[in-house]
């Protein structure tokens, strides 16, 4: 890809409270808490959240590289200069070029780019199978080395059972044996072939606000999402590579109608993974 292009485009999405989204409609949900039409082709889009000031975004390089730019909302000259970076990518191969050092990355690897770092181009090595890069971005306070993270490099954890439909593998990217951060924690779970229950049993944790992207899933096929506080919850109804806004005092669960893969992000007061309050099924309203 010779050419580069910067064009960026974001909204801004504000903190609601329990309160105000126990009286949302459908419509009221889906627009505070679902990000649709996420993967738009040849330009950088942003969802700029104010929970933990965590930015959910995507840059899709089709016809020519897309280079990283700020936005007013993180008032810098450069979008990383007080902030850090992870780029998952769900498409196919593509490269980061981040001052200089090139990060080639397959179908789900991911990048984490350091506080600090200038110059960021995001490209596809075939334009007609392009990458699609999916874009988190949290407040930093050091700078942590920029590296890529391969699938094979995360720490598996096996969880669930087939009885239950909720057997699968979640892979932490960052855990305290690899990649260091200062807030973001992500990874990807996937699913033994029947399953299709996530994070159930559920929990929730006031520390740290998450998102979730649902991908490789069936084009006509949803998730329904569990979101709300424990003993208040409601449902978004989520298509194929849409995302989920997760503030710090909802569940964050979801049920396939056919097989699908997601990646959850989150970012708050701690990185400690384990650091959940679980909620008992028997609990749930
Ligand atoms: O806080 C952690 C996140 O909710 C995910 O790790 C949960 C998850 O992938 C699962 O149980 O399927
Ligand atoms: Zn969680």
């Amino acid at each position: 890809m010779s050419e580069t292009s910067t064009e960026t485009d974001y909204e801004i999405r504000f903190a609601i409270d329990p309160a105000t989204a126990a009286a949302m409609d459908t419509r009221e949900l889906r627009e505070s808490f679902l990000i649709e039409d996420l993967f738009g082709p040849d330009m950088v889009g942003w969802t700029y959240t104010h929970y933990e000031r965590l930015a959910v975004g995507s840059a899709v390089p089709v016809k020519e590289a897309l280079r990283l730019e700020a936005i007013k909302p993180t008032g810098t000259v450069n979008f990383l200069d007080r902030r850090e970076l992870i780029a998952v990518n769900i498409g196919g191969k593509g490269t980061i070029t981040a001052d200089g050092e090139l990060f080639s990355l397959e179908h789900r690897d991911m990048a984490y780019l350091g506080m600090g770092t200038k110059d960021v181009v995001f490209a596809s090595e075939n334009g007609s199978a392009p990458a699609k890069f999916y874009l988190l971005s949290a407040p930093a306070h050091q700078t942590y080395k920029s590296m890529l993270i391969s699938v094979s490099d995360a720490k598996r954890l096996d969880l669930g059972a087939p009885e239950t439909c909720n057997e699968r593998s979640i892979f932490q990217f960052i855990h305290p044996d690899g990649a260091r951060t200062c807030q973001l924690v992500v990874g990807m779970t996937t699913f033994a072939a029947g399953s299709v229950w996530n994070t159930m049993p559920c929990h929730v944790h006031d520390r740290r606000a998450e998102a979730y992207l649902y991908f490789d899933l069936d084009e006509k096929a949803r998730v329904v999402h569990l979101m709300g506080e424990p003993d208040e919850t409601r449902h978004l109804i989520v298509a194929n590579e849409e995302a989920i806004l997760s503030p710090a005092w909802s569940i964050h669960s979801g049920v396939g109608t056919a097989r699908y893969t997601f990646v959850w992000a989150m970012a708050g007061d701690n990185v400690d993974y384990t650091d959940v309050d679980p909620v008992a099924i028997e609990d749930l309203r």
